[in-house]
């Protein structure tokens, strides 16, 4: 490029110039351009000349220049700017540019300035990061310098602060933000730190300008100068209100987790072995370990020998599964004791939903337990003697069953009754009844192996379970050894007292569906060794079976005949032997039932008595009796009593006598009128209670009459305190009377301390004339029996006696 123009020096300076210049027309065409402006942009002058000056502009910039040309047409004045210029190579070129207007074209002063416009925007960059962060950790800026004395803040610390950009506080005004509480301090810090140069980092809490309380940050540090002059003292203000709330709420956490009564441990799951992280101060008090000594193990040290693999093996697959577990483990404290640790174990994830930490709540419920534990013994065992009660028996019985069968093993039940246990309970006392049952009970578990069953059923009954026996004939042994060890006597306060067992026996031979049959079938067995003599033992029989499912089904049928009045009434005559004449007549009552016909008294009211219903059967009876009392002496044929049966438990209820004052009332029936047949078995349970009841009867004008005399209790001393008036002797004296020289004995006995009792003699069970003059030979004046007339209906009845009076 050559040089135009002839001004010489100027052309040097055109042509040597680090500075681009260039002419163009108004039309924005290149006329002229220097060196510099074609080495930076790389064309050679001739492919720019007479070109638009477009060609080197970025196309961003062309309105710029359009504006600029046009501005400068029309005369006005126009400053420097600046555009982007691209070189041949696309290269980009910053350039400050001075136009001015020459004659018909205009000069063009462009300095390269790309290096500060690449600072520039470096530091807008930078500031708008700082901005960024400031904004994002909600921390400014500040700094004072010194011989200035006023703080500047950054946008952020005015925000913070509540104020506009560029606010720029008084020292005093910025310590005013601050709350009384924590001005002194600020203060103390920022002049500490003016003076001496000392660093300061705390948190303090500022109102804001729109009356926010916030809690700040501020750091702030001395500059100082090559002679250690503080010339400034800057630093960060940061709102850290969120962060001291959640380290409240923390804190409030930790407080509380601290003050829990129960244990609280964390464990690391980011850990293989899931170490101990935190244990609060209730894990503490429930271990006995500190801290320290928990911090870093797994909690597995809390395990010993006692601790149920099931639960470890439920707690471990609960953390592999990361989900809640919860058991009731057996943990050891410090000491060596054991505990039982209600546990609940939770996972603690992240954000991200990662188990970061388990959280274990635990709690000691050994008081809990033991008392759990008690109630459990107390309900399944007798208070007494400490042997399971029936419950815990059917439970092992169940169990004993199972094993039996899949085993093919024996089980045998032996049901124990002791031996007239009644009579010493109360004529002895119960602390000697209480003394023999734990006695038994002590021989029992003596005798049996560990694990027998020995179970106190109930009163004085005992029941063993002898499970997993390989012979039936085993089960001999032990009854022998049982019978033999409980018969030998045992020691009160000094004195001997004797007591045997009944036994019955029951085998599980597989067939048993219902384990608790072979209790009962164990019972029936007793009550045949019972029947057989006592102390001594008898097996169960389906025969014994058959008269059980017989008592069953008669006890319905019996029951039925009750709701529908299937009963009758029949009356023996009672003659009075040297009158002949019928002086009273017994009650006896017939079922005749639908299908099974007639059915023996002998039969049924045993059982009756055995299952209560004897009660509604004698009210029913007696009312009947009386009635019919009442019409028979109303018919003119003389005075005729009526003799009712009266049972054991119905004479030993409550309300006895007003029941009997009831149906005298109801009837219209003298009390003299009646006479009620008692058993000596009356007085066999209580006989003090019995004689009391008697003599309330016979103050009622009642008579009494002792039945079957001479079968059962049989002591005479009591025979002079019973306020009776008649003995009636058993009809088993009176069979062979004639022929048996001893039951002749017992009559004449019998009849000879009536007399001097000053009692009547009633004799049963008379059949036949040689009974009848024997007797009456022997003096005796009352009498009943086939001899006289069988039981019959109240119509055959009232014809007998009409018969009767006929023949007088
Ligand atoms: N609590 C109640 N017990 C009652 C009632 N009715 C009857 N019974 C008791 O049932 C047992 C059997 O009674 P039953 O079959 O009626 O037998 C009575 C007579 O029929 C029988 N008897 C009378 N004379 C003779 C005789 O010469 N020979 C002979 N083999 N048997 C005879 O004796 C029974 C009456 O006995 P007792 O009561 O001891 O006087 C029996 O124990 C009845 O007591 C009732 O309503 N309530």
């Amino acid at each position: 490029m050559t040089p135009a123009g002839p001004h010489g020096q100027l052309d040097q300076f055109f042509l040597l110039s680090h500075d681009l210049f260039c002419c163009i027309d108004l039309d924005g065409r290149m006329l002229q351009v220097n060196p510099a402006f074609e080495t930076l942009l790389g064309y050679p002058a001739d492919a720019l000349l007479g070109k638009p000056c477009g060609k080197v502009i970025d196309e961003r910039d062309h309105g710029v220049i359009e504006g600029v040309l046009a501005r400068i047409v029309e005369g006005r004045d126009v400053a420097a700017f600046e555009v982007r210029a691209r070189s041949v190579t696309r290269a980009l070129h910053w350039l400050e540019v001075d136009p001015s207007l020459g004659e018909g074209v205009v000069y063009v002063v462009a300095r390269v300035v790309t290096e500060r416009k690449r600072v520039e925007e470096h530091l807008k960059r930078t500031q708008q990061l700082f901005e960024i962060v400031g904004k994002t950790a909600l921390i400014g800026g500040w700094y004072v310098d010194m011989d200035e004395g006023k703080p500047i803040w950054s946008d952020e610390v005015c925000h913070i602060h509540g104020v506009a950009p560029g606010f720029q506080p008084t020292i005093d005004e910025a310590i005013a933000f601050y709350t009384p509480t924590y001005q002194p301090r600020i203060r103390a810090y920022f002049d500490a730190c003016c003076e001496h140069g000392i660093s300061f980092d705390d948190t303090f809490e500022i109102i804001t300008h729109d009356y926010q309380p916030l809690w700040v940050r501020v750091i702030g540090k001395a500059v100082c100068d090559s002679d250690g002059n503080v010339i400034r003292v800057q630093g960060s203000t940061q709102d850290i209100t969120q962060r001291k709330a959640t380290e409240r709420q923390l804190q409030l956490l930790e407080r509380s987790v601290e003050s829990s009564t129960n244990g609280v441990l964390i464990v690391d799951a980011g850990h293989d072995d899931l170490p101990i992280v935190y244990a609060n101060t209730a894990f503490e008090r429930i271990t006995g370990y500190s801290r320290q000594e928990a911090l870093g193990r797994n909690c597995r040290f809390l395990q010993g020998e006692d601790t149920d693999p099931n639960t470890v093996k439920q707690l471990r697959q609960g953390i592999a599964a990361e989900s809640e577990v919860h058991v009731v483990i057996r943990n050891y404290r410090r000491s060596g004791a054991p505990f039982w640790n209600d546990l609940y174990i939770s996972p603690v994830r992240d954000d991200l939903g990662q188990v970061t930490h388990f959280v274990g709540v635990q709690n000691d419920i050994s008081e809990q337990r033991e008392y759990q534990a008690q109630l459990a013994y107390n309900a399944s065992h007798d208070a007494l003697t400490g042997l399971p009660n029936r419950m815990l028996l059917t439970q092992r019985l169940e169990q004993g069953c199972l094993v039996a069968r899949r085993y093919q093993r024996h089980l045998a039940v032996l049901f124990i009754d002791l031996d007239d246990f009644k009579p010493i309970n109360d004529t002895l006392g119960h602390e000697v009844g209480d003394f023999i049952l734990v006695e038994v009970a002590k021989r029992l578990e003596d005798e049996l192996r560990p694990w027998d069953t020995i179970a106190r059923f109930g009163g004085d009954e005992f029941v063993v379970l002898l499970p997993d026996l390989a012979h039936e004939n085993d089960v001999i042994q032990v009854v022998e050894r049982i019978l033999k060890r409980l018969a030998t006597p045992y020691w009160q306060r000094g004195g001997e007292l004797r007591i045997t067992a009944s036994i019955g026996v029951a085998m599980n031979d597989g067939l048993i569906s219902e384990p608790l049959q072979l209790i009962q079938q164990a019972d029936l067995a007793m009550y045949k060794a019972k029947r057989r003599g006592r102390n001594t033992c008898q097996w169960y029989t389906d025969d014994l079976n058959r008269k059980v499912s017989e008592r069953v089904s008669l006890r319905n049928a019996l029951q039925q005949a009750i709701e529908q009045e299937e009963f009758e009434l029949y009356f023996q005559p009672q003659i009075h032997g040297p009158s002949g004449r019928v002086i009273g007549v017994e009650a006896l009552i017939r079922w005749q039932h639908p299908e099974r016909g007639f059915v023996s008294p002998g039969d049924f009211i045993p059982l009756a008595e055995d299952t209560g219903q004897i009660i509604p059967i004698s009210d029913w009876v007696l009312t009947t009796a009386c009635r019919v009392a009442k019409q028979l002496n109303g018919l003119g044929l003389g005075r005729i009593t009526m003799a009712v049966n009266v049972s054991p438990m119905q004479f030993q209820r409550p309300g006895f006598l007003a029941s009997i004052q009831l149906v005298l009332e109801e009837s219209g029936l003298a009390a003299d009128l009646l006479e009620l047949e008692l058993t000596e078995g009356v007085l066999m349970d209580s006989a003090e209670q019995a004689i009391q009841a008697l003599q309330d009867l016979r103050q009622l004008g009642v008579h009494i009459a002792m039945d079957d005399f001479g079968t059962g209790f049989s002591s005479l001393s009591y025979l002079k305190h019973l306020p009776i008036n008649k003995i009636k002797i058993d009809r088993s004296f009176i069979n062979d009377v004639v022929s048996d020289h001893r039951d002749a004995a017992i009559v004449e006995g019998v009849l000879t301390m009536a007399a001097k009792l000053d009692l009547d003699v009633l004799v049963e069970g008379v059949e036949t004339a040689a009974q009848y003059a024997y007797l009456r030979q022997q003096l005796c004046d009352y009498f009943q029996g086939f001899y006289f007339a069988r039981p019959m209906p109240l119509e055959a009845l009232l014809s007998f006696l009409c018969e009767q009076q006929r023949h007088l």
